[in-house]
């Protein structure tokens, strides 16, 4: 990359979170392009809308959106805003979107899903991954609902930096420094699998329950079962962790539990999944902590049963 040109981003996968992120580089100046799949023709057609609770109402028109990586030009960071059950068919695009150094960053949730694409993605390119704390969703072709949050935090995973802690840090700096210039918070993780376990605390009680509950986070703060269930799937998830070295604090999951009650009423974009029949990212945040915790001798019991029973409806619902 030239010195003192902005990096050029490429998001690939265009929903909730690549729209968002992508729409609030563009218009801090980064030159920003889409790749898309679905709505490519209404978005090079109508652009793409956010509407922002916080930021009102933003768009952005023309949109460099593309249906095929092959048409993209080569970018510096690639921001990966597919689902985790997509990542291995959208290895082709990443690697043909990806300038010969290039950051490529998992804005997803779950455990471990950097392992997958790692294992076919050239050794020249940075794996980083970060972790969206945000409440949006899309509502339509194009259109995205953003009702609360924004912050990403950001670690390294690996590539040609990973025995350089020096380089890693300022490449995941460099990145952090991207959201900030879009005014978006964004914090260095030194350790992405405790970032990673951390985020679960949040995803695994309320992403499931949503599903197999059919609730939003309103109801499920307000009915005395679904609270303790959801305190105790918090437990488990703080006992696997513990388990596989990463000591998350009771208070982390005391002040995430306390901050849903004043959350806006959101439905985790796994029940998005759920109710437009895609898979539900299962592996990611549900098998992959299981067995992690298991290899470590600690196992999971309401998580296990959590996840036999969001199996049964991922085989079932399409
Ligand atoms: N939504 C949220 O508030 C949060 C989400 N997350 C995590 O972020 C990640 C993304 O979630 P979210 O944005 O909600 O998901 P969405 O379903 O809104 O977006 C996924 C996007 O990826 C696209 N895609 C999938 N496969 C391909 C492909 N082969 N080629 C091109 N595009 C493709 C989809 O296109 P198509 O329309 O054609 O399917 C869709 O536009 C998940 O891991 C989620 O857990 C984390 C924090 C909060
Ligand atoms: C936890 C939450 C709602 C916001 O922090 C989120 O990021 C998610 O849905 O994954």
């Amino acid at each position: 990359m030239d010195a003192g040109r902005k990096p050029r981003v490429g998001i690939i996968g265009t929903g909730a979170i690549g729209g968002f992120y992508g729409v609030m580089l563009a218009r801090a100046g980064f030159d920003v392009h889409f790749l898309l799949r679905s709505e490519f023709s209404t978005v090079v057609e109508q652009g793409l809308q956010v509407n922002s609770a916080q930021y009102g109402a933003l768009s952005l028109k023309p949109v460099q959106a593309y249906a095929s990586a092959e048409e993209m030009p080569l970018c510096d960071w690639l921001l990966v805003g597919a689902k985790t059950t997509s990542n291995l068919q959208l290895a082709p695009a990443i690697i043909q979107a990806a300038a010969p150094d290039a950051k490529v960053l998992l804005l997803q949730n779950g455990l471990d899903v950097e392992d997958g694409l790692r294992a076919v993605l050239p050794e020249s390119l940075h794996l980083l991954g970060g972790l969206c704390f945000i409440c949006v969703h899309r509502a339509g072709p194009g259109q995205i609902e953003h009702q609360a949050l924004g912050a990403v935090n950001l670690g390294y995973h690996s590539g040609p930096a990973s025995a350089d802690p020096v380089l890693s840090q300022a490449i995941v700096e460099e990145g952090a420094a991207l959201f900030r210039e879009a005014g978006l918070d964004s914090k260095v993780m030194g350790n992405l699998q405790q970032a990673r376990w951390q985020k679960l605390v949040w995803n695994v009680p309320y992403n499931g329950l949503s599903v197999l509950l059919k609730a939003s986070t309103t109801p499920l703060m307000a009915d005395p079962d679904s609270r303790e269930l959801i305190q105790n799937l918090m437990q488990e998830v703080l006992l696997g962790a513990a388990a596989c070295g990463h000591v998350i604090p009771d208070a982390y999951a005391q002040q995430l539990f306390k901050s849903t009650e004043h959350m806006p009423d959101y439905w985790p974009s796994m029940y998005h999944d759920f109710l437009h029949q895609r898979p539900l990212e299962l592996a990611a945040i549900y098998a992959a902590p299981l067995a992690a915790a298991r290899a470590a001798g600690c196992e999971l019991p309401k998580i296990q049963a959590l996840y036999q029973a969001l199996s049964f409806i991922d085989r079932h619902h399409a």
